[in-house]
């Protein structure tokens, strides 16, 4: 299903201290037929590339993927082919979490991201998955009506939740009557009475709520959700959901996970596409000079984080 069906491909997989031991890893990347079957099982770099002949630099990227466990990153030539992998990456967590715990809780930003999402309300995935047990959450929202262009719900909406059968129950969107701080203290009381009636689970780890897959976006400044470079928010580890008043991205008022909450997540996907967001990129995945330590370079996962970068994402790698 995936363009890595063609003909020749070249593969490249580091290895890292953790052997696979999970589905997140997609099927169509499996088959030794078309992109080069890792025998081992170990997480690394994949490249999924059209030609042998494309060059890419390594050494920044093994670097960090040596030193971190659980994180892969995959490359992929295309947008297009990017997006087929995420929905086969989603649909493949949809079915474990509905078999093993009967739910399936999603959380979504907003940006670019539901684009990327387009490939899962096509066939196979529009008749295969279980939308009956997906429950949908924000990372962030912008404290604007549901029906504002600003709006993530909004966007999800329009963009993706319109078009599969999800039950309305399951999308908890914010209360868009309330206050930034309203909203966001009614927001993290929901996501307690979801712990409470066992639809959404809780990390042993770190006791925050581990939600199955959360499917984010970065800005161009190394944003993650509502957390952006040097914002004392990035710090906040008691509360589960916050709010800002302040964003350097409009509009200024919105409510975001925090990163206590995004790490405890089961699986974390970083979805990250074009040259604009090479920097952080780099600096989150290669050689970079910069000490300063933007927020998605503080995300991780507790099973797995998995970076999907188009090849202009991964250009400065
Ligand atoms: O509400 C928001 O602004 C988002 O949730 C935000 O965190 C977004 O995911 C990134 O800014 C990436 O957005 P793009 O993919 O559109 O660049």
């Amino acid at each position: 299903m995936s363009s890595t069906s063609s003909a020749s491909l070249t593969f490249t997989t580091l290895r890292t201290s953790v052997r696979r031991t999970t589905p997140f890893h997609c099927a169509s990347h499996r088959s030794g037929s078309s992109i080069g079957f890792n025998p081992l099982g170990f997480r690394g770099v994949r490249f999924h590339c059209r030609k042998t002949t494309t060059a890419y630099s390594m050494a920044g990227i093994a670097a960090a993927a040596a030193t971190e466990k659980k994180k892969r990153v995959e490359v992929f030539d295309t947008e297009e082919d990017l997006a087929a992998s995420l929905a086969k990456c989603t649909a493949d967590l949809s079915d474990k979490f509905g078999k093993e715990r009967g739910s399936f809780t999603v959380v979504l930003s907003g940006g670019s991201l539901i684009k990327s999402l387009r490939k899962l309300v096509e066939p196979p995935y529009i008749d295969s998955i279980e939308w009956g047990k997906w429950h949908v959450f924000w990372v962030d929202e912008r404290v604007v009506p549901k029906d504002h262009v600003d709006s993530n719900y909004k966007l999800a909406y329009d963009g993706f939740l319109s078009k599969v059968p999800i039950l309305p129950g399951h999308v908890y969107a914010i209360n868009d009557a309330l206050s930034a701080e309203g909203a966001a203290e009614d927001y993290e009381t929901c996501l307690k009475h979801l712990v409470k009636s066992n639809i959404l689970a809780t990390s042993s780890a770190t006791g925050f709520p581990k939600f199955d897959l959360m499917l984010l976006g970065m800005g161009p400044d190394g944003h993650v959700a509502s957390l952006f470079p040097g914002h004392p928010l990035c710090k906040e580890n008691e509360k589960w959901v916050t709010f800002i008043k302040d964003s350097p991205k409009p509009p200024p008022e919105r409510i975001t996970f925090t990163f206590p909450v995004i790490n405890s997540a089961a699986y974390n996907a970083l979805v990250v596409c074009g040259a604009g967001k090479a920097g952080p990129v780099q600096a989150a995945l290669g050689n970079s000079q910069n000490s300063d330590v933007l927020p998605v370079q503080m995300v991780s996962a507790e099973e797995e984080f998995t970076w999907f970068l188009d090849k202009e994402a991964a250009s400065k790698l």
